[in-house]
């Protein structure tokens, strides 16, 4: 029986493979945040001579592509990118996804946006039948911490803020638990549209394009019904 670990190697070893085919000496690679991210992170230096370099989606998963030598763009120097990489902290059968476990949703949101197909790795334990038993991250402006907790509230969620933790963005975090996530890309626009949102961690407008999925019993890829 393989260890939630060894799954979350498999898959990043699996993400490499899938991302070998778009290398170029002109290309960045978009790559997202979090424990199974950083695994991909680790897996990808093997290949560094064959990409131009990196676009991350936090301070943090920059520091370690700078570790392996791998060269971080700013986003703002790229013009496009074939692919990103990153976790979920939820994902359904439509692709949909609940991601900021690591709060980082708004950068990943962006970097993901520039990238012509978001690849989702991931183990099994991710999908589920229905979004929200994971509580929804929303990134919030401080000063509108309260006014968006209330909104929240009004939208049957339980908000709670992340205590003690500051985005890359210098925002702030509520973990939203009790949502009824009935339409995942309604609830999106909704939740990103209360003044003080600057996003929230539901990925559905634009959700993964394939997932891999690590199981005991290899990697399964599925795709975002089109
Ligand atoms: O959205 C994220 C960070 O903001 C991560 O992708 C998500 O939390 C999954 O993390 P992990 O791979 O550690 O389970």
């Amino acid at each position: 029986m393989l260890s939630q670990q060894e799954l979350k190697q498999r898959v990043a070893a699996a993400a490499v493979e899938y991302v070998l085919p778009f290398m170029g000496a002109d290309v960045v690679l978009g790559v997202g945040t979090g424990s199974t991210a950083d695994l991909f992170i680790d897996a990808l230096a093997l290949h560094r001579q064959r990409f131009k370099g990196a676009a991350a989606s936090s301070e943090r998963s920059a520091a370690r592509l700078a570790a392996h030598g791998i060269k971080v763009y700013d986003l703002n120097e790229v013009q496009g990118m074939p692919v990103y990489v990153d976790g979920a902290d939820e994902m359904d059968a439509g692709l949909n996804m609940i991601k900021g476990g690591g709060g980082a949703l708004t950068r990943e949101k962006i970097v993901a946006s520039v990238a012509e197909r978001f690849v989702c790795i991931a183990d099994e334990s991710k999908l589920v039948e229905r979004l929200g038993a994971f509580p929804l991250p929303i990134e919030v402006i401080p000063m509108a911490r309260a006014s968006v907790a209330r909104r929240l509230e009004l939208m049957g969620g339980r908000p709670q803020l992340r205590s003690g933790f500051v985005t890359d963005n210098g925002c702030q975090i509520l973990d939203v638990a009790g949502l009824r996530i009935d339409v995942p890309a309604s609830m999106e626009a909704e939740i990103n549209n209360i003044p003080g949102v600057v996003t929230c961690g539901l990925f559905a407008i634009a959700g993964a394009n394939v997932a891999l999925l690590a199981t005991q019993q290899g990697v399964r890829e599925l795709r975002r019904p089109s």
